[in-house]
């Protein structure tokens, strides 16, 4: 990708979200803010960043492509920590009949739900899932994502897990959003292995985990630890080899029901949680204890109508809160950022700061990237947004519409809103 030279001056509010690692509890809601801020990028790298008056001293306007930010707040591009934005087919009957009653786990029970996602991504075409993913990322890239965390898990099989991260590692190639990816193969029980959950457990750690590590296809392991999925036994079986052969680690953990994943998640030094709706009081202790991050995705308890996971409760008990979409085809079908603020300020008791702080910093440290993005900080990749407004304050206030006019990636504008 291309990479930029990039000057912004007189921004109303620089909010660079300082730091190179997770915030945990009142430190989220330090956004570090420069008024009359500049920043400059060299090469697609943060090179300075100051007061404009400071900064244009320093650095003369002719040798850069220069935004004046004049009445508009900058931020770090967001990075959303949690998705499955690479699949075949969709949903959208499913859906109607959760809203005549049935529930996410009773239609997954009778082999719909991620089953039939699998279906459909199997039968699918590299170029179909290609084009369906770029789709997906322009939209969220229109949303200020500029990192996006994405998961295999719609194959189940040796040969579609690989199929959809290669396609992945295609989509990080052509896109100029970077997608982290995730090792999902213990994702659901397909028909031929319900009642030998262990087989498939020995089946992905034997089979599939080798070559992906390998051919470095993904960087995280993750499993859905839940009842009737995958126990706490087996997910910390697979979780432990997935360590040793050279994965970081994340859990779908405590979604449905009250499993103790959260506490599985600080027990194997998990990078983090995800979900979390039914976490218990220990469980958030461990996690806050040992940093694992608290992924959060409010957009999904939305969707299934669920009780909100406890993100008040976690930030007061120090925790590390991420927030992200999980846009999936069928819990969740959404890249829409501005619904995230929405429910997790209005809903969860998570102020405005800190969901920014859970959206850049923790998201970036949420995928161990808090080293190159998710602030302002010099060294750090160029990825910003400017807001149509003069603040942060109004991503919440404007209720469910983007306030993003410009996407700069590595230096480079990559989206201006019309
Ligand atoms: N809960 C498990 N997995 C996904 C949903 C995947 C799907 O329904 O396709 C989630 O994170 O919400
Ligand atoms: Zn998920």
């Amino acid at each position: 990708m291309k990479k930029g030279n990039l000057l912004i001056k007189n921004a109303a509010e620089l909010v660079t979200c300082s730091g190179f690692e997770a915030k945990k509890g009142k430190a989220m809601s330090d956004l570090h803010m420069i008024f009359d801020g500049a920043v400059v990028v060299e090469e697609g790298m943060i090179k300075a960043v100051g007061k404009t008056e400071e900064i244009l001293g320093q650095y003369p306007e002719e040798n850069y492509e220069v935004i004046d930010a004049s009445g508009k707040a900058v931020l770090p591009g967001f990075v959303d920590s949690h998705t499955h934005f690479l699949f075949g087919g969709y949903r959208a009957e499913e859906f109607s009949w959760r809203l005549r009653g049935d529930s996410y786990m009773e239609i997954m029970e009778r082999g719909g739900g991620i089953l039939s996602s699998v279906k459909a991504t199997k039968a699918a075409t590299r170029e179909e899932l290609f084009t369906s993913a770029m789709k997906r990322l322009d939209s969220m890239l229109s949303f200020g994502v500029t990192t996006v965390e994405g998961k295999s898990g719609y194959g189940l099989d040796y040969a579609t897990e690989i199929k959809q991260l290669e396609v992945m590692k295609e989509v990080n190639a052509a896109h100029p959003i970077d997608v982290v990816s995730t090792f999902l193969g213990a994702h659901a029980v397909p028909k031929e292995y319900k009642g030998k959950e262990d087989d498939l457990i020995d089946f992905f750690i034997e089979k599939v985990m080798p070559e992906v590590a390998e051919r470095r296809l993904a960087e995280f392991c993750d499993i859905f630890c839940e009842k009737n999925v995958f126990s706490i036994e087996q997910s910390r079986r697979l979780l432990t080899k997935a360590k040793e052969m050279g994965f970081k680690i994340k859990l779908h953990a405590d979604e449905i029901v009250s499993l103790g994943g959260a506490e599985l998640a600080a027990e194997l030094g998990a990078i983090s949680a995800d979900h979390l709706l039914q976490a218990s009081d220990k469980g958030i202790e461990d996690m806050a204890k040992t940093g694992v991050i608290a992924t959060l995705l409010p957009g999904t308890a939305f969707s299934l109508k669920e009780k909100f996971a406890r993100g008040r409760y976690m930030i007061d008990q120090n925790c590390a809160v991420a927030l992200a979409t999980d846009l999936n085809p069928g819990s969740c079908f959404t890249e829409s950022i501005p619904l995230i603020f929405a429910l997790a300020t209005l809903y969860m008791g998570i102020t405005t700061e800190e969901a920014i702080t859970a959206l850049t910093i923790n998201g970036a440290a949420a995928v161990d990237k808090a080293d190159k993005v998710g602030s302002i900080d010099v060294g750090k990749q160029g990825d910003l947004i400017l807001l149509e407004f003069p603040s942060y304050k109004y991503i919440p206030y404007h209720i469910g519409v983007s306030t993003v006019e410009k996407v700069i990636k590595d230096g480079i504008v990559v989206f201006h809103k019309i």
